[in-house]
């Protein structure tokens, strides 16, 4: 059969890399076509070009038999074809019926929209996508799969030929799985040609007929996809050997790390060792208030010379010396960091590569050692006061003070990045004893990165109290009592459906999410309110939606690693950039990371290379405790092998970890114990034997109303705040509906 889409040797040239190389892809109708490949194989590149967005530098693009030019988005829709973006990519005010049916309402006599039939129109649409809802409501309000199928049956019904879909089933539920793979079958039954881009390999065998591999930008293969089976497919897109692919194995979380934790409860008494003995370096760097030789400091991890850390004031005060924390001014704080995204593009701007290069500098002797401006503050200011670094080192030889709190205290070195507004993405603590934060084996030196191990120490905090431990989280119709201990070394994994409140528990614990009732506890002491003091205590949130809350486009990939571990990689006040390159490099390396080199804007990096730059800002940091938001979505095999490697590293070096995942099978085989959340509130605890697919699954359907997410249960305010999102919607319509046109919607 004749292909409805072709590209025939198709190249596409960004600065200093040759996207599309030769690419030829032939669509035929009726057929349902995977794209697969590394993250930056050039999978988006090829969709771009398909759809008018980019033109190819060479070859030629032929639809329907003849060479074709797309000028935009909006001609290769009206030609026929549709794309499905991971983001839905539709006016959240608006309502549901007119996202559906934007540029295409039927019209009255007057060519006045009849929205009677609009809205009949729509539900009846809706309904064939297993959406069941009033189209009269703004599109935000619906859950995020919901909105995804407002998105696939408006692509579909505009007389598209061609539909591609971009990771299409990311934010939709198991159940929106199947009904979106009904609509496939009925797409191509129809004569559509789908192309179907996705890391999870699962489906793509359950719906593809064809697929085609690239690889650095290049066909590795095409033909029909049951010829090639999954783990040729994987050595296909990865370039490696079949056999390495197949003792590697596709998730390598280590189940050997697996142990029953029974969590002790964590009275202030042990806290309060825990604390400074903890917190070795940054602790005894802010004064005072602790001890550098607590007792508890267990430093698993071997110094070059194979010893463990040394625990004594000298040791406390290199550290801290080494971590750049001047004083009790060296503090480089989130708060720069949790402004609007404004602020944040405004500092990014400041900050010019130039000016990090020359962090090399010496530092000023007396000012504070890093404003809390922002990332711009944090990368040219002066990480660390020589004087303050004297200071402190006099401090550190002192026996225990009086009690800053030793949470607070003990992480004084943090940075943290958020992202717009109440959105925070977390920080990190910059105190973990710097003799035994290496990573892995390879070969930082022992100032500021250890030779061994990830470089998290284990807590001073008895084996089984909790390092994190969240009481009773509630916020109306979002949480419901929520409990959470997470021990040192322990992944603690939250299973549930989408509005579980997986992603809010994680928020609520950094401080993210205002909160109606509830206490998060670090190392046994409560945690203020505000983003800020769990950054500064060590407690880190990967977010979910990396794009809009962690990643600063205007930076460069080593910046964007380097931000938040910037304190850490100091000696003697001085940043060394060589330090910083090594961080980079080996993270670049470990997580796969595709850029044509470090100093490369990372905006300019494919979705899921952005995703692990961000990973790996936080891996770098090495805090207390990571939450991590859905780690490896939209990250290629192979990476995410990597990441899971790396999680369970850093938690056998003491790391406390909560893990959430839409991918079962990551979350059994990462997580020691796991959480099923329903509605807001934990209705099950698995650990042990009890960690399997079959038990998370049973343990969420166990509880009714499985389809009725929080979200959606509405309350009289919440009605009325609705209604009047409604009619503000109308207002905004006419404005959006021409951004929706020059966007193509229409
Ligand atoms: N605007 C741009 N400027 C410079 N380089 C770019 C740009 N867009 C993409 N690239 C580069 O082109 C290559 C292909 O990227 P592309 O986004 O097509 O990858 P992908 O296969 O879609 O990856 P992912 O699975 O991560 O989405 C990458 O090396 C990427 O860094």
């Amino acid at each position: 059969m004749e292909p409805v889409l072709e590209a025939r040797a198709v190249s596409k040239r960004f600065p200093g890399v040759l996207a599309l190389d030769g690419v030829s892809l032939a669509l035929r109708p009726g057929e349902v076509h995977a794209l697969v490949g590394e993250n930056g194989a050039g999978k988006s590149t090829l969709i771009k070009v398909f759809t008018g967005v980019y033109r190819p530098d060479g070859g030629e693009l032929r639809y329907q038999g003849d060479p074709a030019v797309f000028g935009t988005p909006m001609e290769a829709q009206r030609a026929g074809i549709s794309t499905i973006y991971q983001e839905v990519n539709l006016v959240p005010m608006m309502s549901v019926a007119r996202n559906l049916l934007l540029g295409r309402e039927p019209r009255g006599r007057f060519g006045v929209i009849d929205a009677a039939a609009m809205h009949g129109q729509a539900q009846r649409v809706l309904a064939g996508y297993g959406v069941a809802t009033d189209v009269r409501r703004p599109l935000r309000t619906l859950g995020v799969g919901a909105q995804q199928m407002v998105a696939l049956a408006r692509a579909v019904s505009v007389d598209a030929r061609v539909v591609i879909m971009d990771e299409p089933t990311s934010s939709l539920e198991p159940r929106e799985v199947e009904t979106l793979f009904g609509v496939i079958r009925r797409l191509r039954d129809a004569g559509i040609a789908v192309m179907y881009v996705s890391h999870r390999l699962d489906e793509l065998y359950r719906v593809c007929d064809q697929v085609t591999v690239l690889r650095d930008g290049r066909v590795a293969h095409s033909g029909p996809l049951a010829e090639v089976e999954r783990l040729r497919l994987i050595s296909l897109m990865l370039g490696r050997d079949l056999n390495e692919v197949r003792t590697g194995g596709l998730t390598r979380f280590s189940r050997t790390r697996h142990r029953t934790t029974t969590l002790a409860p964590s009275p202030p008494e042990l806290a309060a060792s825990a604390g400074p003995a903890t917190l070795e370096g940054s602790a005894v760097a802010r004064g005072p208030a602790t001890s550098a030789a607590g007792p508890a400091v267990s430093a698993r991890s071997a110094t070059p010379e194979g010893q463990t850390a040394s625990e004594g004031p000298a040791e406390a005060a290199r550290s801290a010396t080494a971590l750049g924390l001047a004083g009790s001014e060296g503090l480089v704080s989130s708060a720069g960091f949790a402004g609007a995204s404004a602020d944040l593009a405004a500092s990014a701007r400041r900050a010019a590569p130039s000016e990090i290069a020359a962090s090399e500098r010496p530092v000023g002797s007396e000012g504070p050692a890093v404003a809390s401006e922002g990332p711009a503050a944090s990368l040219e200011g002066p990480v660390a006061s020589s004087e303050g670094s004297a200071v402190a080192s006099e401090r550190s030889a002192e026996p225990a003070g009086p009690a800053t709190p030793p949470v607070h205290a003990a992480s004084e070195g943090a940075v943290g990045v958020a992202g717009s507004g109440a959105s925070v993405t977390g920080g990190a603590s910059a105190d973990p004893p710097l003799e035994s934060d290496g990573l892995g084996s390879d070969g930082l030196g022992s100032d500021g990165l250890g030779s061994d191990g990830l470089g998290v120490v284990q807590m001073g905090v008895g084996v089984g109290a909790p390092v994190v431990e969240a009481r009773g989280l509630t916020r109306r119709h979002v949480l419901d009592g929520v409990d959470v201990a997470i021990a040192p070394g322990e992944v603690v994994g939250l299973g549930g459906l989408l509005g579980a409140g997986r992603t809010e528990t994680a928020k609520a614990i950094v401080g993210a999410l205002p909160l109606d009732g509830g206490q998060v506890l670090v190392a046994g002491r409560p945690l203020r309110k505000g983003t800020k003091a769990a950054i500064r205590a060590g407690v880190s949130l990967l977010p979910e939606d990396r794009k809009a809350e962690g990643i600063i486009p205007t930076l460069s990939v080593r910046e964007n690693i380097a931000l938040a571990a910037l304190p850490s990689l100091g000696t003697a006040g001085v940043v060394s950039d060589a330090k910083i390159d090594r961080v980079v490099e080996i993270f670049m390396r470990r997580l796969r990371i595709k850029a044509a080199s470090p100093h490369q804007l990372v905006s300019e990096l494919s979705g899921g290379n952005q995703q692990k730059v961000l990973l790996a800002r936080w891996l770098a940091v090495r805090p207390k405790v990571l939450l991590l938001d859905e780690p490896t979505r939209g990250i290629d095999v192979g990476a995410k092998a990597e990441v899971q490697a790396l999680i369970d590293e850093l938690a056998e070096e003491g790391l406390g970890v909560l893990l959430i995942s839409s991918d079962l099978e990551e979350l059994v085989e990462g997580a020691d114990r796991i959480l099923v959340l329903r509605e807001g509130a934990v209705v099950g605890e698995l650990s042990g034997e009890e960690v399997t697919e079959e038990r998370i699954m049973a343990t969420i359907a166990e509880h009714p109303a499985a389809d009725q997410p929080p979200v959606e249960r509405k309350t009289v305010e919440q009605a009325a705040v609705e209604r009047k999102t409604a009619e503000q919607a109308a207002v905004d319509e006419a404005a959006v509906g021409r951004a929706g046109e020059e966007r193509g919607d229409g």
